[in-house]
């Protein structure tokens, strides 16, 4: 099996057809999943190759249809013959959940045996990702505009893939396309990374790859790489040899401080959203909440941060890996300094800004 993942209109529905329309000698079906009652993306897909699609709507495989996408694949395993099977998620779906459906199955049931989870793509919307990291872009005539901000989701779906497709590469100019690629790199070191206009590409790059590695693509994401760099370094996660990243002045750095955050000067900090930033990612220790491990995770303008656990036995520290462009490293470690609080426990928020989900 295939799982293609992305954004909304990044080129999905298109990599689907272009499957369908040149398979070589497999046969293969098609699990659509679209988050609207009627399956816009199914009717899209070629009628010729109709009978081997299925179609789940009204819901996201990542989530509420997981059960519904085990039924449905080992329904089409019953009732059809086929090679290769291709699952096209929605443009919110999360890829971790739905590889981990693949592989192990739900509470409801699993796949059955002959089934293998071979590879993950994502094709991303080459201008929809610029347009979202650069502030001051603007849209080239005739290009589609994106429809969807950057969010976390969209940054999940680049670090978690075997197989990106940098799609729509015709709505980007060639140099901004080569620091839109690096900063993808950066985020997703692992992945075999294709430029492609109207996601073509060779079949053999994105079926039967054999490239699928749950714990490496867990492992390996891009802002991981860079805190286990910096635990051995100076702060400085960034690959040395990734000569693209630097011409591009794609860095990452990892913020270290045994000191806890004054919990709303921290806050304060993360609502200031940074346009050279592509990615903060990491935990943080915060002066109202000693015992509490708080998760941070911005994406673009979307930040989320919240309790992710207890300290327990080990020591309070916070750790934040920020991935981004041109960054003025020393202007936001001055920054977060600033944010840092005096008192190592007691300090009380007036409106705890991380209150403990209920
Ligand atoms: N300019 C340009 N348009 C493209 C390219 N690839 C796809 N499109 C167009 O972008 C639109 C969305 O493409 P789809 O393949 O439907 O995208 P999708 O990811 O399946 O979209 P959802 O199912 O809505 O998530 C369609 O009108 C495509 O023709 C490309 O490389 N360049």
């Amino acid at each position: 099996m295939t799982v293609i993942s992305g954004p909304l209109g990044a080129g999905k529905t298109t990599l689907v057809n272009n499957l369908l329309n040149d398979p070589g000698d497999r046969r293969i079906a098609v699990v659509v999943n679209d988050m609207g009652e009627v399956n816009v993306d199914a009717e899209l897909l070629d009628d010729t190759a109709e009978d081997g699609i299925v179609d789940l709507s009204n819901g996201c495989i990542c989530c509420r249809l997981q059960d519904d996408l085990v039924t449905a694949v080992t329904r089409l395993a019953d009732e059809r013959d086929f090679d290769y099977l291709v699952v096209e998620a929605s443009g919110i779906s999360e890829p971790i959940p739905i590889a981990r459906t693949l592989t192990e199955g739900t509470d409801g049931g699993s796949l059955p045996d002959r089934f293998r989870l071979d590879t993950t793509v994502s094709v991303i919307d080459a201008y929809g990702f610029w347009k979202a990291f650069d502030p001051a872009a603007s849209l080239p005539d005739g290009a589609p505009t994106p429809e969807r901000p950057l969010t976390e989701v969209l940054v999940d779906q680049i670090e978690f893939c075997d197989v990106l497709l940098l799609n729509k590469c015709d709505t980007v100019p060639d140099d901004e396309l080569d620091a839109v690629e690096a900063s993808v790199r950066e985020l997703q070191p692992r992945a075999t990374i294709h430029r492609t206009t109207y996601s073509e590409i060779d079949p053999a790059a994105v079926l039967d790859t054999g490239r699928f590695d749950f714990e490496a693509a867990r492992r390996r994401q891009g802002w991981k790489r860079a805190l286990a760099a910096a635990e051995g370094s100076d702060g400085h996660g960034h690959d040395h040899d990734d000569g693209a990243a630097a011409a591009h002045g794609v860095e990452s750095f990892v913020y270290r401080r045994e000191r806890p955050f004054d919990p709303e000067r921290f806050d304060g900090w993360l609502d200031e959203w940074v346009g050279d930033v592509v990615r903060l990612k990491g935990f943080a220790w915060v002066a109202s909440r000693p015992g509490t491990v708080l998760g941070v995770s911005q994406a673009g303008p979307a930040v989320q941060a919240g309790p992710i656990g207890e300290w327990g036995d080990d020591d309070p520290a916070t750790r934040l890996v920020v991935i981004g462009r041109d960054l003025d490293v020393d202007a936001m470690t001055a920054a977060l300094d600033g944010c840092l609080s005096n008192e190592s426990d007691g300090v009380v928020a007036a409106d705890d800004p991380f209150p403990r989900e209920s």
